[in-house]
């Protein structure tokens, strides 16, 4: 399996892990997160740098995913996404093994479909998102790049969320709309 760094080890990190383990397909290297963090462990795995370090580290490792989550701001994600393309990283797409994705859609470099997430036919999923567990995301729907499609979430067919927006959990969309922002858990957009 090839080795790969997490960037951020908060709660969003953990789920990845466990995605990433139950996916198979790459052994994680280690975890970064602030300097006052390097030798703590995540579910086992040690904190073994911080973004300073990201530069050095690429001489032994070249590949690298977000583990930073994305509620108020995706400011975060996206000036990391900026660092790790610069400095060289490959970042994956991660696609958890009891997700399912049709065929006929597609996912971009850097994004996450969580686990029991569903994302139908001619789906197209920019980069950089997060796709968290539950989502179903409909048929020719749209999620542009830096997006946060939270648990449980509904984005239903053909509606275009626009770059950078958060969607929160059990929040469900009208057919064939734009979305774009903030968007409050459990809320109808129309
Ligand atoms: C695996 C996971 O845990 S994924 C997590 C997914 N989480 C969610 O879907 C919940 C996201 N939060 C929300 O939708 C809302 O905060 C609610 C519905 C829970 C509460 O809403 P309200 O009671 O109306 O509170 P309010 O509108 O003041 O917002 C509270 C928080 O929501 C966020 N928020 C609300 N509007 C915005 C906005 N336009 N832009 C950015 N953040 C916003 C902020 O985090 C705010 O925190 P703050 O008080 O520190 O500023």
């Amino acid at each position: 399996m090839k080795e790969i760094l997490l960037i951020g080890g908060g709660g969003h990190c953990k789920s990845v892990i466990d995605v990433i383990e139950q996916e198979k397909k790459y052994k994680i290297a280690g975890i970064i997160d602030n300097e006052k963090q390097v030798g703590d462990k995540i579910l086992g795995y040690p904190v073994i740098g911080c973004d300073d370090d990201l530069e050095e580290l690429y001489k032994a490792y070249k590949i690298a995913f977000i583990t930073v989550g994305q509620i108020k701001s995706p400011n975060i994600r996206i000036r990391l996404f900026k660092i790790l393309k610069e400095i060289g990283y490959t970042l994956p797409t991660i696609i958890s093994p009891l997700s399912y994705v049709s065929r006929y859609a597609s996912v971009g470099e850097g994004t996450i479909i969580m686990h029991h997430a569903l994302i139908n036919a001619s789906v197209k999923i920019g980069q950089n998102c997060i796709i968290n567990t539950k989502a179903l995301v409909e048929h020719d729907a749209v999620i542009e790049n830096n997006c946060h499609i939270s648990t449980g979430a509904v984005v239903n067919g053909g509606t275009i969320v626009k770059e950078n927006s958060f969607y929160g959990s059990n929040a469900t969309s009208k057919e064939y709309i734009e979305v774009s922002g903030f968007i409050k858990a459990g809320s109808i957009v129309k």
